[in-house]
């Protein structure tokens, strides 16, 4: 369904074919996943950019997870989505989804979310924020044990979040992460393409390695 690897959440960006440019110029480094995430935008103009990534990512043959709202992913036919602790239950969320699309949720720093999760049956299981992060200064902090327990005991793919960069990712995959979820390192790299590139070198290959 998905490989390890990173996972592209789109920052903020009130410009459409802005955000559109620059998601296009990530694909070929081959994320495993993208998130459509944008917290400023209104309903209308969140449909119009997500339905726009939705056929950027297709023709890349990227799934596109969408951020918050199960109804905006079953509308457009997006590959999955991606709930929080305000976004709605994922027992439900996976009942209206059906078997097939990409469910994943925030575990923040809390054990039992993770238990929860993976009785709805959710796809992974993201915990965060592993270090500080730019985005969302106010996060709390997750433990790598927690991942690595999560990996151990679950034996759901791992996603890990927050303040994640090229220099400090290794020590997540060590302790069990499979998904690298990064807004600011790649978005705000002085060269987005080859930031995002950079990050496939430190998976092993598909070959080698599958969460699913
Ligand atoms: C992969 C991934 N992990 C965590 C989050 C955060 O979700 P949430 O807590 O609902 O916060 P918002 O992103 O909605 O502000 C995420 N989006 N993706
Ligand atoms: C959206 C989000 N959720 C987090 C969590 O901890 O659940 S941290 C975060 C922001 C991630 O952005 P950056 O890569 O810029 O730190
Ligand atoms: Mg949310």
């Amino acid at each position: 369904m998905f490989l390890p690897g990173l996972y592209l959440v789109t920052p903020d960006q009130a410009d459409g074919d802005a955000l559109v440019a620059a998601v296009a110029a990530l694909l070929p480094a081959r994320p495993a996943l993208v998130q459509y995430r944008n917290k400023l935008a209104d309903a209308s103009q969140r449909r119009e950019q997500a339905g726009r990534l939705l056929a950027l990512c297709r023709a890349a043959g990227v799934p596109l997870v969408i951020n918050d709202d199960l109804a905006l992913t079953l509308a457009i036919g997006a590959d999955g989505v991606h709930l929080g602790r305000d976004d709605g239950d994922p027992a439900e969320a996976r009942r209206a989804l059906g078997p097939g699309p990409i469910l994943g949720v925030s575990c923040y720093d809390e054990w039992p979310r993770a238990e929860a999760g993976a009785a709805a049956g959710v796809d992974y299981l993201a915990f965060g924020a592993v270090y500080p992060s730019p985005t969302k200064p106010h996060a709390p902090r997750a433990s790598f044990e927690l991942l690595a327990r999560a990996k151990r005991d679950l034996g759901l793919p791992v996603a890990a979040i927050g303040g994640i960069t090229l220099d400090n990712a290794p020590p997540l995959i060590a302790a069990g992460a499979s998904l690298l979820a990064v807004i600011s390192d790649v978005f705000s790299a002085p060269g987005p393409a080859a930031r995002a590139a950079a990050y496939a070198g430190l998976f092993p290959g598909p070959s080698q390695e599958t969460t699913a």
